[in-house]
């Protein structure tokens, strides 16, 4: 249904278009290609962007807005774009017409004027071409960056930074062969080499022009590895197109179409698509191509106004994408221009709530399989176009999961490229084929059997459900030190420990999706600006959420699934650091957790050690903050009842009576008062117990506990330890001396000092479970057998009554 209508709103604009789009086409299919990148796949080596915008800068709290861009948007003046404002191409052959005409009215002069003029122009002309072609060679980089004042305060201070970089630091990146423009924003990421994945996307996508599945584990720089080739390819358009326009002499006559969408990336959450922009802005920084995010949350107004500046490269979620698509954003639905296709988070796509939107999406992208030959004007264009377009696009497929769809891997490798009858884009492999990508796409898995990322450290904790509070807060005061994700499965059970922790007087932010986008925002920046900060979020922040310093990932509830349990662990040991998970599991969850390790192929899972002296107090403290939310939650929801009663009366015009007795009214206020002492007192006693460390009564054998040890006594008590001990050099045992209190040690140091304490036995839950069974099945069959004979004896009871 969404196609079709999709569909409807096309016709006039092809109409408009098609005689521009043919000659263009052809122009385009005329224009020779270098020899990194193969004839068939180079679509539109003629566009020379006019690219006026400066990338970077991060989308922070604000709703986005045009003026961070530093765009200066005209205001649709008069008839909208939409039905076809006149473009510099125009402009220019209505000139040109009009110096035709000029030209005509001029036949009375003499013959040898005209030959003098046309001397005289030809002489401009040759001594302008020139001056062009020398500016061109002489600083390609300039060229493409003078634009902006702005932009040439940056490249002041990054040409100054790049005087001071190492080239041979970077010598890793040479067989990559990417463009200057690119190397000078690697310079400013400063990122020595590329990693793995984009060692392997990096010449299939970019040299070879191949169309890539890329899978890698969480953090390992997916983004760059299509982000690259992108913008390799634009460049490279850019400049053969600019010197064949010079070579050509044709740089005074043809004019460069303003900017066509070449690029659309759709992820699945705005997180993701901002972030997405953010690290693609960087990297296309010198370039002067333009990103820009279209996501839901947000102004649409504004976003169309982005739109309007035709930004060469749209990252969007695929809600706001087909919304403005489906109204017809001029910008969106001329995708015969679009070369590079990208699904990050691929398998997230798939699921429910996305694939609506996103069928219709990949529905509107030219295909030659789509068109039939008793169609339209319409048709007939789209053809012209998928015929450029189908052998041209290349679309990139990835995620850090996609292998756990091993049967799309399968069928990929085989090349089977069958259209399927199904409708429904259900599976990735049915995605990326409608999407238009092709048989020999290169599939680069570098995840491997555990698919969870390499430096990871997982750990578990095993406990009771009363119990999981407590560990958890356990966890953010002993082992407070770097940034903590907890992520919870439902937003209720993200709500009751928010609401514990922040009565315990721990600082937390939240995320989840029933949250304002601007508080969403606004929660990922301060965590991110906060050291020690912790998040307690839904799996909304599980996929691409890339925050440096993410020490931490705690499983509060286990997910549904394996993967969003990898991509959940994923926002810790991102690029080159480690980190640690904490899952922590209750009886109910043992089986789910069993077939998680099962899915990774890991046996074990190390126990998270826990230093048990702490709990006492620990409970303590939770037990009071436990009282104080129930009482406060009771309060509050009291109150929410009042005026929700209150509101209601007094929308319809009534007055609400008290119709309680005196008595009543007296208990009512009794109650209150009784209530506020109570929660007054237990207040009280919580907050001493807050103001005094959380420390135990005794020393561990392993550890030297002291809540609240400054780094100095830390370091004293170490060195005394080490004093008292002269003779024990071994290095085992002073890996186990630590001195833990709070803010002290982060959990992956506990976790490694700890060593392989205790694992999580799959053989063992596997045997429990096999005797649960047999047990239940006993009891089954006892109770079965109670009830055949009761029947019977009820018979029995029965025939002898008659
Ligand atoms: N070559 C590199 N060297 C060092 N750091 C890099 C390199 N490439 C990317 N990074 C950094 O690594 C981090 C992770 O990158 P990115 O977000 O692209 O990972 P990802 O594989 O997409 O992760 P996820 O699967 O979780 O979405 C980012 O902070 C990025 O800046």
């Amino acid at each position: 249904m969404a196609s079709q209508s999709s569909n409807k709103k096309r016709p006039n604009k092809s109409k408009k278009r098609s005689r521009f789009d043919s000659e263009e086409f052809e122009r385009i299919n005329s224009l020779p290609w270098n020899s990194t990148i193969s004839e068939e796949d180079d679509a539109f080596s003629f566009l020379i962007g006019s690219n006026d915008v400066e990338g970077g800068g991060f989308l922070s709290l604000e709703e986005i807005d045009e003026s961070e861009y530093n765009l200066d948007i005209a205001k649709p003046s008069g008839g909208s774009e939409k039905k076809g404002k006149t473009t510099p191409k125009k402009q220019k052959l209505d000139t040109k017409n009009e110096e035709l005409n000029d030209e005509a009215k001029g036949e009375s002069k003499e013959d040898t004027e005209e030959v003098e003029k046309d001397t005289k122009q030809k002489k401009n002309k040759k001594k302008k071409q020139k001056k062009k072609k020398d500016k061109i060679n002489k600083d390609a980089v300039n060229k493409a960056e003078g634009n902006e004042e702005s932009a040439a305060v940056t490249d002041e201070n990054d040409d100054r930074e790049q005087d001071s970089v190492d080239e041979t630091e970077y010598y890793a990146w040479n067989e990559l062969r990417l463009h200057p423009l690119l190397m000078k924003s690697i310079y400013a990421l400063k990122f020595k080499e590329p990693t793995p994945i984009q060692k392997m996307c990096i010449p299939a996508a970019a040299h070879q022009g191949k169309d890539v599945v890329g899978a890698a584990e969480t953090g390992s720089g997916k983004t760059l590895a299509f982000g690259l080739p992108i913008l390799q390819r634009l460049l490279e358009e850019r400049e053969k197109a600019e010197r064949q326009l010079t070579e050509n002499g044709e740089m005074d006559e043809k004019v460069a179409p303003t900017g066509l969408l070449r690029a659309l990336i759709i992820t699945p959450t705005r997180e993701l698509a901002l972030q997405v922009t953010d690290h693609l802005k960087e990297a296309a920084r010198h370039s002067n191509f333009r990103v820009v995010p279209i996501v839901g949350g947000m102004s649409s107004e504004k976003q169309e106004r982005l739109l309007r500046t035709r930004p060469e490269i749209v990252v969007g979620t695929p809600g706001r994408l087909w919304e403005l698509m489906s109204g017809g954003e001029i910008h969106l639905v001329e995708l015969h221009s679009v070369s590079f296709f990208v699904l990050d988070e691929a398998d997230r796509m798939i699921e429910n709530g996305h694939f609506h939107e996103l069928q219709s999406i990949v529905d509107m992208l030219p295909m030659a399989s789509k068109s039939t030959d008793g169609d339209s004007q319409k048709t007939h264009n789209c053809e012209t176009v998928s015929s450029v377009q189908r052998k041209k696009r290349q679309t990139f497929v990835f995620s850090a999961t996609i292998a756990l769809s091993a049967d799309f891997r399968k069928k990929l490798k085989r090349g089977s490229q069958k259209s399927k009858a199904n409708d429904e884009l259900n599976s990735i492999e049915t995605l990326s084929e409608r999407a238009g990508m092709r048989a020999d796409a290169a599939i680069i898995d570098l995840t491997n059997a555990s698919i969870l990322a390499n430096k990871l450290e997982e750990s578990f904790i095993d406990c009771s459900e009363e119990d999981k509070d407590g560990y958890l807060y356990y966890i953010l005061s002993v082992h407070g030190q770097g940034r903590t994700i907890v992520f919870c499965t439902s937003i209720a059970a993200l709500h009751h420990i928010s609401s514990l922790l922040r009565i315990l007087g721990v600082n937390i932010w939240t995320l989840h999706a029933q949250m304002q986008q601007r508080a969403r925002l606004k929660a990922i920046d301060r965590f991110r600006s906060n050291e020690h900060g912790i998040l307690i979020a839904t799996d909304v922040a599980a996929r691409g959420l890339d925050i440096p310093g993410v020490r931490t990932v705690i499983h509060y509830q286990l997910p549904h699934s394996a993967e969003v349990y990898v991509h959940r662990s994923g926002r810790t040991a991102r690029a080159h650091s480690d980190g640690c998970s904490i899952a922590l599991i209750t009886p109910n969850d043992t089986s789910k957790f069993a077939a998680l390790c099962k899915s990774f192929s890991k046996e074990n899972f190390q126990r998270f050690p826990l230093e048990m002296s702490y709990m006492p107090e620990v409970m303590k403290r939770l037990s009071l903050a436990r009282q104080i939310d129930k009482i406060s939650r009771k309060d509050s929801q009291d109150k929410a009842k009042k005026n929700w009663l209150e509101r209601n009366a007094e929308s319809m015009g009534l007055i609400l009576e008290d119709n309680d007795s005196e008595e009543e009214r007296v208990n009512n206020h009794k109650r209150k008062k009784t209530t506020s002492a109570q929660l007054n007192k237990l207040q009280e006693e919580l907050k001493i117990l807050l103001s005094r460390p959380l420390q135990p009564k005794t020393f561990s054998k392993r550890y030297l506990a002291g809540a609240g040890v400054s780094p100095l006594l830390q370091h004293q008590l170490e060195e005394l330890a080490k004093q008292k001990n002269p003779n024990n050099s071994g290095d085992v045992k002073r890996k186990k001396l630590m001195v833990i209190g709070q803010d002290c040690v982060e959990p992956l140091q506990a976790l490694r000092s700890a060593g392989p304490q205790a694992n999580f036995n799959l053989k063992g839950i596997a045997e429990k479970r096999k005797d649960v069974n047999e047990l239940r099945r006993k009891r089954k069959e006892t109770k079965k057998r109670m009830r055949e004979q009761r029947r019977k004896q009820k018979k029995k009871l029965q025939a002898g009554k008659e």
